[in-house]
């Protein structure tokens, strides 16, 4: 049976093909589209080993996009990653402090989200086409720094396409800013958001919920999609990566075929942690999947204990794109822990909008133990940055380092690899800091004293940040991301 894709919240079991789901973002009874069912890897993991970025990319995600020809599923792959990324090998994997790091800041916006976001237009795009969509598609993103760029640079100027981009004014790093107010692209709008990242998300997902609102721009011809990881078109990309490191460290003879390897996953929205869960079901040999928060430790709380709740401070920090207390894709993960069950997982999810909280039952919380989680506050943060630049020079960024230190107590017995998000070049002042106690300058001065700082070559979009146009900041209460829309859409 080919798989199709249901909502998470679907009494009806409704299914969907696979472009349809990338089309429509979320689905419409507010829940997540997810596959009727994971593929086994049925190649060999040495053969996969053997494969490109993209030819691996093919063979993973192939059957979860049945409704693409395999040409179209191609010439996707190899519009997305080709030369827009620093290295041919798209995500290299390097060893440094006992500790292994995959690094997935070489495309050009120099975060992990490239990995996805570079493909996921070409996907749409292939999807529209295939649905025969007249529609306009206008993007929605919240943003807590880095998905809201790399969505603007992978749908610049695509055709048939609008993105609209909401990002907390006070809760993203200056260069993380930067990228986006410099962004070229006809159909590219950004907002800061005078709240933090929940709001921009949880105002973004009432707004794909507004029938009312849908049907008015239905009548003028637009329809929504999302660039984040509630996209399923988002999130299948992802699981790539997790299998081109297992291949990597094969193919350095750092591990035998079959042995399982643990993967510490700095954790936010939780999409990037269920990609590995998702590659784990698929029969990749993982041990434990480590969720690694920082000072905003909501999801370690919840898999420490079975609860989950929200209500508590919020802080911004250091490490920005993980500053988020409503983790949207812990959905897909409450539906798996409940033997993918639709009417539990809508019921936790109500109690979360209603009260703030949830606990999820004992049975289900048995199921956990595919996960570690652990937290890094912010002088911890700040200490693993240094302590790894002192062991060989390598510098983290704050994002990294997080899953860096929350990684020092598994990986003693079992090889590990770190998912390495960002370029340090994003967070320079975070960095500076966590390495002297000199005070730095602002702005692009930060820069350049870092870079003699650590010696690291300025990436392909740092270089072009020097000079870019920057656009003003356009900041709006969260309750007027709506008028904001329509203003974008109607040119008011
Ligand atoms: N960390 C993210 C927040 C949104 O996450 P996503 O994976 O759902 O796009 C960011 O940098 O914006």
């Amino acid at each position: 049976m080919e798989i199709r894709y249901q909502s998470t919240r679907d009494l009806n079991a409704k299914k969907v093909t696979a472009s349809q789901a990338i089309l429509q973002g979320l689905s419409p009874d507010g829940g997540l589209y997810v596959p009727t069912e994971i593929p086994a890897i049925k190649t060999p993991l040495t053969e996969l080993a053997k494969l490109s970025y993209q030819e691996l990319a093919f063979k993973i995600l192939k059957p979860y996009l049945p409704d693409f020809s395999d040409q179209e599923l191609q010439t996707c792959l190899t519009a997305a990653y080709g030369s827009n990324f620093d290295t041919s090998t798209i995500a290299p994997l390097t060893e440094h402090a006992n500790a292994f790091y995959l690094e997935l800041f070489h495309g050009p916006t120099i975060a992990f989200k490239d990995l996805a976001l570079q493909l996921l237009p070409h996907l749409m795009t292939v999807a529209a086409r295939k649905n025969k969509l007249k529609a306009e598609i206008v993007i929605l993103t919240a943003t807590s720094g880095d998905t809201g760029k790399a969505a603007m640079e992978g749908f610049a100027d695509v055709p048939q396409t609008k993105i609209i981009v909401f990002y907390p004014k006070d809760g993203v790093s200056p260069i993380q800013e930067k990228q986006m107010l410099t962004q070229k692209g006809q159909n590219t709008s950004v907002f800061g958001i005078a709240g933090n990242f929940d709001q921009a998300q949880t105002n973004v997902k009432n707004i794909f919920n507004d029938q009312e609102f849908k049907d008015y721009l239905a009548q003028h011809n637009y329809r929504f999609s999302s660039a984040n990881s509630i996209n399923i078109g988002r999130l299948l990309p992802q699981i790539v990566y997790y299998f081109y490191a297992y291949g990597q460290l094969l193919n350095a003879g750092k591990i035998t075929a079959g042995q399982a390897i643990n993967f510490s996953v700095p954790t936010g929205n939780f999409g990037d942690i269920l990609a590995g869960y998702y590659a784990k079901k698929m029969g990749l040999p993982i041990k434990k999947l480590i969720c690694a928060s920082n000072k905003n430790h909501v999801l370690t709380d919840f898999f420490n204990s079975g609860t989950y709740d929200k209500q508590r401070p919020f802080y911004v920090t250091s490490s920005p794109s993980m500053d988020i207390l409503v983790s949207s894709n812990l959905e897909r993960l409450l539906y798996y822990l409940s033997d993918r069950n639709p009417q539990t997982t809508r019921s936790l999810m109500e109690q979360l909008q209603h009260t703030g909280n949830y606990q999820i039952s004992a049975a289900m919380k048995t199921k956990l133990t595919d996960f570690a989680a652990g937290f890094a506050d912010e002088n911890q943060t700040a200490a693993e940055i240094k302590r790894v630049f002192a062991v060989d020079g390598t510098t983290l960024d704050p994002h990294t380092a997080v899953a860096s230190y929350v990684a020092q107590e598994w990986l003693h017995d079992t090889p590990t690899v770190i998912i390495a998000t960002a370029s340090p070049y994003k967070f320079p002042q975070a960095v500076w800091s966590a390495l002297t106690t000199i005070p730095l300058a602002d702005g692009q001065q930060a820069l350049a004293e870092l870079q003699k700082l650590i010696k690291l070559p300025y990436p392909p979009a740092i270089k072009q940040l020097l000079t870019a146009t920057v656009k003003d900041r356009q900041s709006i209460a969260p309750t007027k991301m709506k008028s904001a829309i329509v203003d974008v859409l109607f040119d008011h």
